[in-house]
């Protein structure tokens, strides 16, 4: 592909992610994906470098931006090389006219980042929400040793997790298979919370494809029980092929049916050793990987977020045996979604308390504990250990 064809496909994506973003379609890495399957004369530089004009110009877009080439007119003002290629040859974008109209900046929606400072995170805190994210991995123990890993792949330690390494962005990772999982050093943190040790049995309330799940099994060393639920058959269909490359026997997988969770768990109820709850969230503290995020979430869509949270954490409470712990976890910096669902949770269960968590990163928020990706360079994470009565 020409430079400037590069330029057009990047600007026919952003379209795409924008139309995405107003009506709740896919995200931009799906819609990537996708715009590639069809158009195989686009080699792996070509791919990489539209990519990666797409995510400069989200980035660089507070609000949703008016179309595609209004959010790529931000990239070519800072970018010599990206303006050159609107001249207007074939396959490339027409030529700028004087004044056009570009994509405002900023680094989110206004009543976003009113929410944000709300919640304790300013306009440094803020900014660092959407920087690129780094390469994490957490090593599995049941396959591979963190040390050998590290000594094949590079990349350095991180504090506090004995088992993760952060590695060099763009490394290769195909041949892993089942050695190790990306997973982000906040979401190994938080997955600590739950104190998994050998032989509990353990309920990953909101498991998805597993990522979580397989943590915990390791912290297990493959033993005890893991029952992992979710209300997405496609999301859960992709965890027990993970499970088996990881070489974890301990985990059954349960499809629930919304509203109907505690009917299909009737056997778990008040069994539990420990019940993570991952809950459903705007994901404000994923952003770093899915900048795009940022304008899909509206008032009502994080108020749809919120009843969900209190939701889960009523099922998930059940399940817990006297004495044992539920863990509820969010990818959110907003206090709806983490301190505040938890202040709530509490109020209506007096008799359970929260336990002080003991973390490799982060600091306290509410009762419980916030990951900041400008403070700890994780992902952004809330999580509260909250303890049923004996
Ligand atoms: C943050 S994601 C979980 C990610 C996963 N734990 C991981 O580590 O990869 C939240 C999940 O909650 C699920 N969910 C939403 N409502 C639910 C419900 N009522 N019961 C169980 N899972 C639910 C969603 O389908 C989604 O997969």
């Amino acid at each position: 592909m020409t430079p400037g064809a590069r330029t057009q496909a990047a600007i026919e994506l952003l379209d795409a992610v924008i139309d995405a973003a107003r009506g709740g379609g896919a995200a931009a890495d799906t819609l990537i994906a996708r715009y590639f399957a069809t158009r195989r004369y686009a080699g792996s530089k070509d791919r990489r470098a539209v990519r990666d004009l797409v995510y400069a110009a989200i980035r660089r877009a507070g609000e949703v931006p008016a179309s595609g080439r209004a959010a790529m007119l931000p990239v070519a003002a800072e970018d010599a090389a990206v303006a050159a290629t609107f001249d207007g040859s074939t396959h490339a974008p027409a030529p700028i006219a004087a004044g056009e109209d570009a994509a405002t900046g900023g680094i989110m929606p206004a009543w976003l980042a009113e929410a944000l400072a709300a919640s304790g995170i300013d306009a440094d805190a803020q900014a660092a929400l959407i920087d690129r994210a780094p390469l994490d991995i957490r090593v599995n123990r049941l396959r591979n040793d963190p040390a050998a890993l590290a000594a094949r792949l590079g990349g350095t330690p991180i504090v506090g997790l004995p088992d993760a390494l952060r590695l060099p962005t763009g490394t290769n990772l195909d041949a892993l298979d089942g050695e190790a999982e990306v997973q982000d050093a906040g979401s190994q943190i938080v997955s600590l919370a739950v104190q998994a040790v050998p032989g509990q049995r353990i309920v990953d309330l909101c498991a998805g494809g597993g990522g979580k799940t397989l943590a915990l099994a390791a912290a297990m060393r493959n033993d005890g029980q893991i029952l992992a639920t979710d209300v997405d058959r496609g999301r859960l269909s992709r965890l027990m092929p993970r499970a088996e490359r990881a070489g974890v026997g301990i985990v059954a997988t349960r499809l629930l049916d919304p509203r109907r969770e505690l009917e299909a768990l009737a056997d778990w109820q008040g069994q539990a050793d420990a019940v993570l709850i991952d809950a459903p969230c705007s994901g404000t503290g994923t952003w770093r990987r899915n900048p795009e995020a940022r304008w899909r979430l509206t008032p009502a869509r994080l108020a749809a977020f919120t009843a969900q949270q209190r939701h889960v954490l009523d099922v998930g409470a059940a399940l817990v045996r006297p004495g044992g712990g539920l863990v509820y976890v969010t990818c959110s910096l907003l206090d709806v979604e983490g301190a505040d669902q938890v202040a709530a949770f509490l109020a209506a269960h007096p008799d359970w308390r929260a336990e002080p968590l003991d973390l490799p990163a982060g600091s306290p928020r509410g009762q419980g504990v916030r990951l900041d990706p400008a403070r700890d360079a994780t992902d952004g994470f809330f999580v509260a250990r909250l303890i049923r009565p004996c």
